[in-house]
């Protein structure tokens, strides 16, 4: 069963909710709606979360991403469709069961982390566990032990005005952590941070993935951290999610020249494995079906390409691609590696050019 289930949700601020979802639904936009007052928050968003995902949900400012993490958890009423969390209609709880499912199963993690200035940072991150009437001795376990997840051991007895920007969004994270929750939603969690204490979260917070197996919606504007981190990416727009995919698909085929617009600054060699740009020996004339016959050096599917090709570069024919046993899924030649990177997918030309006559590239060619 998926952990997480978004069916045809939407959310619509203003006059006559109902008939405006179905002037959605008949394909209107957010513009044909605001001539009546009316905002289109969220539009007809469907998504499945599974167990240990993170999913990502991206778009820029005003696309709907918080309105719709706001539906997830219950904090807003959807104007139509239905949230599914582990099979149960949230939508359909009273006050109370939704409180209940809120204070034990979800955790939020915020952009600016309000830690409270006067309680020392174990406190601080035993604070979901307190609203949930745990003991304090067991939370001051349990938050002792988050903190440490989150590399903080050591600082149980700081104040938060003591900590770096960075270590004060750890107490966050660790107090969503303490609470045991299957699933995290963490709201533009990083983006007050400096870029590099960023990039050193969004590591952490795949260590801890890796190790704990919560399930994550995170969201996010920037398309860099999206692709880092989300195992699928819903790309919002104007209230609607205009692709649904992992980062290579996203890459390899934006659903339209809105995506392909954001996808441009994006490093290719980072985010496209092993597994995308491989070619299947048996079926793919002109690769070497033999690489994996000597003991040069091979590549997981997983392998990033920038990783690649420093291993392309020290093996004098193409890269075998192999999987946990040994056998081979596919191959890399230098050539087709070079035209990922350059996003020429069309196979090498024949060398028919004169001697002495080079074909000239020029540049922006
Ligand atoms: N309570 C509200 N009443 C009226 N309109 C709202 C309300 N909340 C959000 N909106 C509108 O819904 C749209 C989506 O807003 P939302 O905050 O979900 O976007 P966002 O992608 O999270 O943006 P940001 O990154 O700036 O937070 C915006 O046009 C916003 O003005």
């Amino acid at each position: 069963m998926s952990r997480l289930q978004a069916d045809h949700l939407f959310k619509v601020f203003g006059r006559r909710p109902g008939e405006a979802v179905e002037k959605l639904a008949r394909g209107a936009d957010r513009d044909e709606l605001r001539s009546d007052g009316t905002t289109a928050a969220v539009i007809d968003a469907s998504f499945v979360v599974e167990p240990g995902q993170i999913f990502v949900v991206m778009g820029l400012s005003g696309s709907g991403k918080s309105t719709l993490l706001r539906m997830l958890n219950g904090l807003l009423e959807p104007t139509a469709g239905r949230v599914l969390f582990d099979g149960e209609d949230l939508t359909a709880l009273s006050p109370r069961e939704l409180r209940a499912v809120r204070s034990t199963k979800i955790s939020m993690v915020f952009q600016h982390f309000a830690l409270f200035p006067h309680r020392s940072v174990l406190e601080n991150a035993a604070y979901g566990l307190e609203v949930q009437g745990v003991p304090r001795a067991e939370r001051e376990k349990r938050a002792a032990e988050a903190l440490e997840l989150c590399g903080l051991a050591g600082w149980e007895k700081s104040w938060p005005d003591e900590l770096s920007g960075g270590m004060q969004q750890r107490v966050g994270l660790a107090r969503a952590l303490a609470t045991d929750a299957d699933l995290l939603l963490m709201d533009e969690s990083f983006s007050a941070l400096d870029p590099l204490i960023r990039r050193d979260m969004q590591d952490q917070l795949l260590e801890l993935q890796k190790r704990l197996g919560k399930t994550i919606v995170f969201i996010t504007h920037d398309l860099n951290e999206a692709m880092r981190l989300g195992d699928r990416i819903a790309v919002m727009r104007d209230g609607r999610i205009v692709q649904l995919g992992t980062a290579e698909d996203i890459l390899l085929r934006p659903s339209d020249d809105y995506v392909a617009s954001f996808i441009q600054d994006v490093d290719r060699s980072r985010v496209l494995t092993a597994a995308a740009v491989m070619t299947d020996p048996e079926t793919d004339p002109g690769t070497d079906a033999a690489a994996d016959a000597c003991g040069c050096e091979t590549v997981r599917p997983d392998t990033p390409v920038a990783e690649l090709c420093a291993v392309a570069a020290r093996v004098p024919h193409p890269v075998a691609v192999k999987d946990a046993q040994g056998a081979v899924l596919g191959v890399v030649p230098q050539s087709r590696l070079i035209g990922f990177i350059g996003d020429e997918q069309r196979p090498p030309m024949a060398c028919d050019a004169a001697p002495g006559e080079p074909e000239e590239v020029t540049a922006g060619a």
